[in-house]
């Protein structure tokens, strides 16, 4: 008997899926394609928030072979792992459990490793995780360059020079710490069989994977293993919808600073993971690799001169209160910060 699909967007092919074949590189994309690429972008991230890039030329092995890395990494003793947390300046390192948390009323099952530098002496070394910084370094600049692509195919759809959005965003992982961009390695354990607790339902532990919230940058680009669990609200809906897998796929989903800087012609997505029901779901972990792409710290970016696009849907979720205005130029710095001392312990 053929194996039935899981009702999701991508199964029904409710997100639109952009092809990056014969894109050239990113020093030199051909702009024909760019072009092309960018409207579908637009158009996508106005209507739905999200996209799924193909043919983006990042192999999968890349990816499993950071999956294989962090698993071995939360496998390490937890005396080994501290010495790995997360610097809360630089963003960098190692998040357990319940460090960061987006659903205060439910225990989130996440461990993250953020990647915002790629130097190796900030890595997990060689005999904790022999081949971590030898799988993570590439994949993060492979992520890197196809996040200038993006960039670059917004800035043709937006009509502002591709030149001046990758100005904005130069410091992606360099040295200097002037960007907040991180690529975080996620991987979500198995979930306890049932969520009840030692006496009573009242003191029932209620697991999740990730809370709802916006990320909080230009975009994230997202590659997920087969295992599910990422719903979305599309904009103007209140309805939480699966996302789906569609293999060798890696998302785009738009950010708060996109949204703050369209103002909201580009809504930010609204997302979170949940645990897939069944014993077999519960009882298997899930692995993903998140890239989010920010605008540098000092970063100052004008009003667009977007064209009137037809009245966007009222948003879902207004997530740029706190970004702010400075001379009517926008600046994401604080914004981040903010949202990082709302959800980190
Ligand atoms: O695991 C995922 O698919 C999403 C993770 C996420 O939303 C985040 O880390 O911001
Ligand atoms: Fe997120």
């Amino acid at each position: 008997m053929a194996a039935q699909q899981e009702e999701s967007l991508l199964a029904r092919c409710a997100i639109p899926i952009i092809d990056l074949a014969h894109i050239g590189t990113d020093v030199c994309p051909m702009k024909s394609v760019l072009r092309r690429i960018g409207q579908q972008l637009f158009t996508a991230l106005s209507a739905k928030g999200l996209a799924v890039l193909v043919n983006h030329g990042i192999a999968d092995e890349k990816l499993k072979a950071v999956y294989a890395d962090l698993d071995n990494f939360c496998a390490l003793p937890e005396g080994c792992q501290a010495q790995y947390l997360r610097n809360p300046v630089s963003n960098h390192g190692y998040v357990k459990p319940g460090m960061e948390q987006f659903d205060t009323t439910k225990k989130e099952l996440r461990h993250s490793f953020n990647i915002t530098t790629l130097s190796a002496a900030t890595m997990p070394a060689q005999e904790d995780v022999p081949e971590f910084t030898k799988h993570a370094v590439p994949l993060a600049q492979d992520l890197t360059n196809l996040s200038r692509v993006v960039l670059q195919a917004l800035a043709y759809a937006m009509g502002v020079p591709p030149s001046s959005l990758l100005a904005s965003h130069s410091g992606m992982l360099t040295p200097e710490g002037r960007n907040p961009s991180t690529m975080r390695l996620l991987y979500y354990p198995p979930v306890p069989p049932e969520d009840v607790g030692p006496c009573n339902q009242n003191d029932a532990v209620h697991y999740t994977r990730c809370g709802a919230h916006a990320d909080y940058g230009t975009f994230t680009l997202l590659a997920q293993d087969s295992e599910g669990g990422l719903e979305v609200k599309l904009n103007g809906s209140d309805k939480w919808e699966k996302v789906g897998h569609l293999p060798g796929a890696i998302l785009v989903q738009s950010g708060e600073f996109l949204a703050a800087w369209t103002a909201n012609v580009l809504p930010a997505l609204v997302h979170r993971v949940v645990v897939p029901p069944g014993e077999y779901a519960r009882a298997r972990g899930r692995h993903c690799v998140a890239f989010f792409c920010h605008p540098d710290t000092d970063a100052v970016l004008p009003p667009l001169p977007l064209r009137a696009v037809a009245t966007p849907p009222p948003p879902t979720f207004t997530p740029h209160t706190h970004l702010t205005l400075h001379n009517r130029l926008l600046n994401a710095a604080h914004h981040l910060q903010k949202r990082f001392r709302e959800t980190y312990a």
